[in-house]
């Protein structure tokens, strides 16, 4: 075990009191959803809302992730477990902090999202389905990204050759196909306002 001549320390600081300076609940919303669902678009219109409510914000977001942290990652189904798993970790430290916390990964498979709620106390997770049709997503192809997996170009993507567990029971349902992106922000942090997260 590597940690095993280290020590945990208890800081002086603890997360309530940061939460409480900071007049919220900290959590951590879990965005996850197939490429081109709307994650980083839903995730960013919430952030913003909530910055601009006066509200301690901070997002992690896929691609930017990968750029750093994480870019000595690819898209294995190993490479994919170890990179939400430092996610998670990461997003337990911003909580620790106090933070209003978003991740927008895709995040494929229930047992890392499961490992990502464990280590969160109770209601500190919030798992935010992006339900959106694949049709919808390939329709959409932001980035193109579809267009070259069906051409081949891009091997283990996920909803063509690589595996996409649907949440089965996600505190928020977000169906991007039926609302705009307003309305889908505004169904995120109402949920935030009903449940005391803002208080
Ligand atoms: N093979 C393959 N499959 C899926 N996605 C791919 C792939 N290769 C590159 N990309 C781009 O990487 C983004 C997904 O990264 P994530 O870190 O969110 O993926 S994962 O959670 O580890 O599965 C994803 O971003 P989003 O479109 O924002 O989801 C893509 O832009
Ligand atoms: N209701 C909606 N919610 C989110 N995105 C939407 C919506 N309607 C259309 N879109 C578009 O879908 C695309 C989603 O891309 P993106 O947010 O990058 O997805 P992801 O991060 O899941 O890959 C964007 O071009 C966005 O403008």
């Amino acid at each position: 075990m590597k940690t095993e001549n280290t020590v945990w320390h208890q800081q002086q600081v603890i997360k309530t009191q940061r939460a409480e300076q900071k007049k919220q609940r900290p959590c951590l919303l879990w965005y996850t959803g197939l490429s081109g669902s709307g994650k980083s678009t839903v995730a960013n219109a919430v952030d913003a809302l909530l910055f601009e409510r006066g509200h301690h914000t901070y997002l992690l977001d896929g691609d930017n992730v990968r750029h750093g942290l994480n870019g000595d990652l690819g898209f294995s189904d190993e490479d994919r477990v170890e990179n939400i798993r430092r996610i998670s970790e990461v997003s337990k430290l911003f909580i620790d902090a106090g933070l209003i916390v978003s991740t927008a990964f895709i995040s494929p498979f229930k047992e890392d999202r499961a490992q990502a709620r464990a280590l969160l106390a109770e209601g500190e997770f919030i798992e935010v389905f992006i339900d959106t049709p694949i049709e919808v997503c390939e329709q959409r192809d932001p980035k193109g990204l579809y267009k070259k997996a069906r051409a081949g170009e891009i091997k283990d993507f996920t909803g063509i050759d690589s595996a996409y567990d649907m949440p089965q029971a996600p505190e928020l349902h977000v169906k991007t196909a039926e609302q705009d992106i307003e309305q889908c922000a505004l169904q995120i942090v109402n949920y935030l306002a009903e449940q005391g997260y803002l208080a």
